[in-house]
């Protein structure tokens, strides 16, 4: 296993980071960790990088400690933060010759591995990265992380607050590195990256959820959900699902809101007269396929 995780707990003073965490990635695995804001997916990531101490529990990094052999994970991992962490007063290039010098290495011997990023901001070079775009800057930040020749990339919510454009190209970008026998550990708060990972662990309020292949976590939803539409628009379609007296869950979900129904029978009919009755027109339902937004909602709801 590339990463071990056994009942692992953090806690800062009253707050309860991180509880009773157990999951294991494997070689080569793109692993995502997905959660809200708060769930705990930047604690976890900076134990996993020795970067913080944890109060209870095993951890393993390629089978080593991040408590006692820091050193050794530290020369092996590539960290890439949420926040833009490089000196933004060095050029493009002398950020990435520093980072290299680090590590002992140069930008020529890791281009194989970063070539297709480094390229990008090439035309950049003598830029100071203070003065890139946020898309550039995540791309600088990326080459940084993988200056020498990491076994395992983390990368803690790379794609936040990026355009669904570079976002694509980002994990365009992830897909690739797969190729050069590096495992990727990456946290998001977006369910729909859920999909690009081999396999997800879904966390909350410093819970894991469930552990599974994406495909198994979207098969995992157990009732009939229906998507819904009308006229007035989902804030009052929400409003009188919920008033609705067999209502069991009901979220927004793009351009419909999606609901599921104490009852077990095919009941379109008797919502729509519901809705109807209580002023609302143009409904449209429909059964629908469960998401791992779904899922992720459901068992939030049970925890
Ligand atoms: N240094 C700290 N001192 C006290 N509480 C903290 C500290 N760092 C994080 N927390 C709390 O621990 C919990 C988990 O935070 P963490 O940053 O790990 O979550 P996250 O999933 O990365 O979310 P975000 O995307 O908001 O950073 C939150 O309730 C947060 O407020």
């Amino acid at each position: 296993m590339m990463i071990s995780i056994r009942n692992l707990s953090k806690n800062y003073e009253e707050v309860q980071a991180l509880k009773n965490i157990s999951l294991e990635v494997k070689p080569k695995e793109i692993f995502g960790l997905i959660g809200p804001d708060g769930a705990g997916k930047t604690t976890l990531m900076r134990i996993l990088t020795s970067l913080l101490l944890f109060d209870e529990g095993e951890v393993q990094v390629m089978g080593k400690s991040p408590i006692s052999d820091y050193q050794f994970i530290r020369n092996h991992i590539g960290y890439m933060p949420g926040k833009f962490s490089l000196y933004e007063d060095l050029t493009v290039e002398e950020n990435l010759s520093f980072f290299a010098n680090i590590f002992g290495t140069t930008i020529e011997k890791s281009y194989d591995l970063i070539k297709d990023i480094y390229q990008q901001i090439e035309p950049f070079k003598k830029r100071k990265a203070g003065a890139l775009s946020g898309g550039m800057k995540q791309k600088l930040a990326l080459c940084a992380a993988l200056i020498h020749y990491p076994k395992i990339l983390f990368l803690d919510e790379p794609t936040t607050g990026v355009d669904p454009v570079s976002r694509k190209e980002f994990w365009h970008i992830i897909q690739q590195l797969h190729h050069h026998d590096i495992t990727i550990f990456v946290s998001t708060p977006y369910m729909d990256e859920a999909n690009l990972c081999d396999r997800i662990a879904l966390i909350d309020k410093g819970e894991i959820l469930n552990v599974d292949l994406p495909e198994n976590i979207s098969k995992a939803f157990d009732k009939t959900l229906y998507a819904i539409q009308c006229h007035e628009g989902n804030y009052q379609l929400i409003k009188k699902l919920r008033e609705y007296t067999h209502f069991d869950s009901v979220f927004p979900f793009g351009e419909e809101v999606h609901y599921t129904d104490a009852r077990a029978t095919d009941i379109e009919s008797d919502i729509k007269l519901y809705l109807e009755e209580s002023g609302l027109t143009s409904i449209q339902i429909r059964k629908t396929a469960s998401t791992i937004e779904d899922v992720f909602i459901s068992l939030m709801n049970k925890n």
